[in-house]
């Protein structure tokens, strides 16, 4: 399901929706991987007023926008590249109809206290707006401390039933990243307040969960070069994940060591890492691994040299 120029239940994927940054202090550059894939805001907050042209100013990527009423609908098929039902309103059904009939792309969140069932009927709403743009999100329901947190197991069940790609709304934990993508979620939405490290962290998590569990809910052989092609990017994704992070836990050792760097290099604990790898990994074998992992730790050693170089 296309949403501006993201993707949202491409296989292998999770896209991040997060709020659309809106130009305030907390809104430095987070990097690549710490901007959404798509925006979000809502009209209903107070003191939203103004806060369509005030996201368009700070953000050109994808955005979805959460209608106060009719009035706002205009404004959101000129601006927006789709629609939310709110959780708060699903029972709103005039508004949820003429949301639907915008034709832009409608995310339909499940009411706080909503069964399968009620929600699924307001997918059907939109379906006889003759609208088939349509995504489920799971946004939850009360957690044990009071906050909320999605029900993934009604999640699942809404994916299969409905064959629509499904987000998760991870509303105050950022640490059910990992559990809604392995439960199949096609993206991941974060609270208000969520800044680009939040982002960032979800997108690792989902990325390296995505690439785990891909063999597992998806053809183990691909038929075709291309599906292998993309079968290979998103283990490159999660491997490029775990070299960063696994760089920065080597930079770490280096500042620890008595003699950091190249000069302090520990050839006995290279051979044993390689070994224990070598039995997660048989078929590639000792031998092969040394020179992976050779590559692997001389580039963590270069980088942490010149790290050091630059901030001594
Ligand atoms: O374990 C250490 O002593 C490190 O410095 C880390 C590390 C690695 O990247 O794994 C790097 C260099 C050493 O030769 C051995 C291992």
């Amino acid at each position: 399901m296309p949403i501006g120029e993201a993707m949202i239940g491409a296989p292998g994927e999770a896209v991040i929706v997060a709020p659309a940054p809106d130009g305030g202090a907390a809104a430095a550059d987070p990097g690549a991987d710490g901007r959404p894939d798509v925006g979000w805001i809502t009209m209903r907050a107070p003191g939203s007023a103004g806060a369509l042209e005030a996201a368009r100013r700070h953000w050109a990527g994808p955005l979805l926008v959460e209608p106060s009423s009719p009035a706002d609908l205009a404004a959101i098929r000129e601006t927006a590249d789709g629609v939310i039902v709110g959780a708060a309103w699903t029972r709103d059904l005039v508004l949820v109809r003429a949301s639907a009939r915008l034709g832009l792309p409608v995310i339909v969140q499940r009411g706080p206290h909503a069964s399968l069932g009620e929600w699924l009927a307001t997918v059907r709403e939109c379906e006889a707006e003759g609208n088939d743009l349509l995504v489920l999100c799971e946004t939850g329901g009360r957690a044990h401390d009071g906050s909320t947190a999605p029900d993934l197991g009604l999640m699942r069940a809404a994916r299969e039933r409905s064959g629509r790609p499904v987000l998760a709304g991870l509303g105050e934990d950022a640490g059910l990243a990992g559990a809604a993508v392995a439960a199949g979620a096609d993206g991941l939405v974060l609270a208000p307040g969520a800044d680009g490290r939040t982002a960032a962290a979800a997108r690792r998590t989902a990325t390296l969960v995505r690439a785990v569990t891909a063999p597992l809910d998806g053809p183990s052989r691909p038929g075709s070069v291309a599906a292998a092609r993309a079968e290979i990017d998103r283990v490159d994704a999660a491997l490029a994940t775990l070299l960063e992070r696994r760089a920065e836990l080597a930079g770490v050792v280096q500042r620890l060591k008595p003699v950091g760097g190249f000069a302090g290099r520990d050839m006995e604990r290279e051979r044993r890492l390689v070994a224990a790898m070598a039995r997660h990994a048989p078929r590639l074998g000792e031998a092969r691994l040394a020179a992976i992992m050779n590559a692997v730790i001389e580039a963590g050693l270069d980088l942490s040299e010149e790290e050091r170089r630059a901030s001594p």
